[in-house]
């Protein structure tokens, strides 16, 4: 777990190797320690380097051992330990220095970085803070302000930062551990006290207190209820007013707040299951490690509209070349200069210069024969995408890969009317595409691996987090969505106001409730997926009882305020109103007020008392049953999968973890009888009906989610 060896004759090298991010894992940690007493203790060595195989540093302590109890040494001794020591120790930094990486690197008494080594301390993002003496070291070592903004975001900096701001004392384009052994050689002799960081003073600014107000502040507005950025903030101000013996104390304090609150566990859940996502698997045994991508070097967007200038985007500035098509000339003008500018603007962003040249646009579907792959952006229209996919069949060279952008419509059906199924696929972006991580690659009965795979890897490399899903209505994202809508509106003909329904979901931690949230987005895009479902409109069946449809309970709620062309935040009115069109301040309406009243009185409903906790149930309950329905029919892998789509799609906030290990946190047992009490009450709802497998589970002693996957029957699995 690390090398320990001579070089030029007084220098102890000590490679750490825990591949593949040399992670401080139990026998790393007493490899250390052993191998920084035996370079103490031998006279030969008068210096010592510290430096991670394959190039990599040390990618922190090992996420996994937090779930069990402390094995092997601690970290704090053994890191002390080499900062105490009478020889001086380099860090060589290679690839990463993260966490307790960083905090192995802070002990040493020089560090040489390599220019392209990233460091930082992404404890925060963990749930918890840098409880090894990073949140104490590096105050002393930087100042405060810098810290304090490195620490509360977990951001990763540059090797050039970094040695800008004095967290390394060289940067080097040469092979950083022979410089680092070059560097050892010379430190020989030179005094030790002034490199120990823990000995440092921390340079404390007069405004100590308003810079942490400040910072509370912010962290407050921008991850509400999470509350490992607070205790960063707490340690941060114990390095600035204790002794750093007493502020290790205190560092250690707030980390066992941080480990029993179970946001922790929810924070290092969610960084499993991001990676746990990319290794999809299909029926005929084809997954992530045995299915070659397909190369993609060029790409065709169908449909300049909000999606298909986002997707453009997206793959014009990771260098893919792009066609862009519409199909009128005035669209077609609109969309070229909206996607410029956004190219524009992110490679600005980013100091880069924006890749223009990789754009064409054109109204002719004829340009597209020799492209890679296509994606289709129409409308949401089944008729309209079939007509794109039999005119894309015949025009595009017979290995051309055909995606759509559907978010919810039938991949198969559209695979049908081309002749090559196997290389269609859905690649279901989130508005807005060039903005939002997440990415459904929808495998149809007939994709073939290569054309997940292809899909899979390509959404990979424009920066997105893609999640392979069956084909099925709405998918995995927005058939879950349909049931929390539906529970959000039942709530409001029963009593309750949008405000209260989006003030319980935001103190649960969503950063907009489902109005707030529906008004950004537009009222009017579900109002004409409703039309087209035959749900409201002049088709209605004027002998269906009005607040049922299809045979099941319906609120009409949604398709009246759309009737008085409320649309949202863009006509300046919505579920609430707004000061001008495309303001964002949602103010309530006592219009909306109003309508609720008479809808009410005109139903003969008696609104009562809804509390909080109803909503929280109602809504993310019968999220989570429907989540257990596509586990059961196979439409997603793993409550893992759900809970990415949820977390990079939806926004759930990170610290519940997403919805499926929300309920597995609630205790499965109270989510099931919960859910019967309220299809009970409400026996109109199938979706409040608690599905098969959650049932199943409990039944079978609530397992933990992690383990869910072995209570699905796999014979059902469209992935
Ligand atoms: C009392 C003292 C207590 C605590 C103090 C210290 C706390 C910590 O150090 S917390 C850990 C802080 N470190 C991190 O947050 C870094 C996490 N890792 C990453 O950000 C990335 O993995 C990477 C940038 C290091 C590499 O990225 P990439 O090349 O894209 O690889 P992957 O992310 O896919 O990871 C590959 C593989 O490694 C597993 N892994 C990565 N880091 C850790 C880790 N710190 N512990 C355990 N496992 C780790 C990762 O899960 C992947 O494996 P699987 O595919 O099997 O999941």
């Amino acid at each position: 777990m690390a090398r320990y060896e001579l070089v030029k004759r007084s220098v102890a090298l000590i490679t750490l190797t825990n591949p593949p991010v040399n992670a401080l894992s139990s026998p790393v940690r007493h490899a250390i320690a052993k191998s920084m007493e035996r370079a103490l203790s031998d006279p030969k060595v008068t210096a010592v380097v510290i430096c991670g195989e394959n190039g990599r540093f040390c990618g922190g302590a090992d996420i996994r051992e937090f779930a069990g109890p402390l094995r092997g040494p601690p970290l704090i001794p053994v890191l002390d330990a080499i900062e105490a020591g009478r020889k001086p120790v380099v860090a060589a930094i290679e690839g990463v220095a993260l966490g307790g990486g960083f905090e192995l690197a802070l002990v040493c008494h020089y560090r040489i970085a390599h220019s392209k080594a990233r460091l930082g301390l992404p404890e925060v993002t963990l749930g918890i803070l840098p409880a090894a003496g990073g949140s104490q070291r590096l105050p002393r070592l930087i100042g405060i302000p810098a810290a304090l903004e490195l620490i509360t975001t977990g951001r990763h900096i540059s090797a050039q930062e970094a040695l800008k701001l004095g967290i390394v004392d060289q940067v080097t384009d040469q092979n950083a551990c022979e410089m680092a052994v070059e560097f050892a050689l010379k430190s020989v002799g030179k005094p030790l006290s002034s490199r120990r960081v823990s000995m440092l003073t921390t340079p404390c600014p007069p405004d100590l207190d308003a810079l942490l107000e400040a910072a509370t502040m912010q962290v407050k507005k921008k991850a509400r209820g999470v509350m490992a950025p607070l205790a960063c903030i707490q340690a941060v101000r114990a390095a600035a007013t204790m002794p750093f013996s007493k502020g290790m104390k205190r560092e250690s304090e707030l980390m066992t707040t941080l480990f029993n609150s179970g946001q922790a566990q929810a924070f290092q859940y969610c960084f499993f299951a991001q990676r746990t996502a990319g290794k999809w698997t299909l029926p005929s045994g084809a997954q992530w490690n045995n299915s070659k991508p397909r190369e993609i070097r060029s790409a065709a967007v169908i449909g300049l509209g909000t999606m298909g200038r986002g997707i453009v985007v997206s793959l014009a500035r990771v260098g893919i070349s792009v066609i862009a098509v519409e199909s009128e000339k005035k669209l077609l003008e609109n969309g070229r200069q909206m996607v410029i500018g956004m190219l524009e603007r992110d490679a600005k962003r980013r100091g880069v210069s924006a890749s223009l040249n990789l754009l064409n646009f054109t109204l002719s579907l004829q340009d597209l024969k020799d492209v890679d792959l296509v994606i289709e952006a129409v409308f949401e229209d089944m008729a309209l995408k079939k007509r794109v996919f039999q005119e894309l069949s015949k025009v595009c060279r017979p290995t051309t890969l055909l995606c759509t952008n559907t978010s919810g419509l039938d991949v198969d059906a559209l695979a049908g009317v081309t002749n090559r199924p196997h290389l269609v696929a859905g690649m279901h972006f989130f508005s807005p595409a060039h903005v939002m991580k997440l990415l459904e690659v929808v495998c149809g009965p007939r994709s073939s691996s290569e054309t997940i795979a292809t899909a899979m890897s390509l959404g990979k490399k424009m920066g997105k987090v893609s999640v392979a899903v069956g084909n099925c209505p709405g998918f995995v994202g927005n058939r879950m969505l349909k049931p929390y809508l539906d529970q959000a509106t039942f709530l409001l003909e029963e009593g309750a106001t949008p405000e209260q329904i989006d003030k319980a979901l935001e103190d649960f931690g969503f950063a907009m409730g489902v109005f707030r949230m529906s008004d950004l987005a537009g009222l009017d895009v579900g109002w004409r997926v409703r039309k087209e479902s035959g749900l409201t409109g002049p088709d209605v069946d004027s002998k269906n009882p009005p607040r049922r449809r299809q045979g099941h309970r319906y609120c009409p709620i949604p398709d009246m305020v759309c009737e008085q062309g409320r649309f949202g935040q863009k006509t300046g009115r919505g579920w609430y109103m707004y000061d001008k069109p495309g303001d964002t301040n949602a103010k309530p309406d006592p219009l909306i007020q109003n309508l609720l009243e008479t809808y009410r009185s005109r139903y003969g409903i008696q609104p009562r008392n809804i509390s909080d906790q109803e909503i929280i149930e109602r809504c993310l309950f019968v999220l989570a049953n429907e989540g257990f329905r596509i586990l059961e029919d196979g439409m997603a892998a793993r409550p893992e999968d759900i809970d990415v789509i949820y977390l990079f799609g939806y926004a759930f906030p990170r610290h519940r973890g997403g919805p499926m290990f929300y309920v597995s946190m609630v205790g499965l047992e109270r989510v099931l009888e919960r859910l019967e009490y309220y299809h009970q009450a409400h026996p109109d709802v199938p979706h409040l009906e608690p599905s098969a497998l959650l049932k199943k589970l409990v039944a079978c002693g609530s397992p933990p989610v992690q383990k869910w996957r072995e209570y699905i029957k796999t014979m059902h699995s469209h992935l």
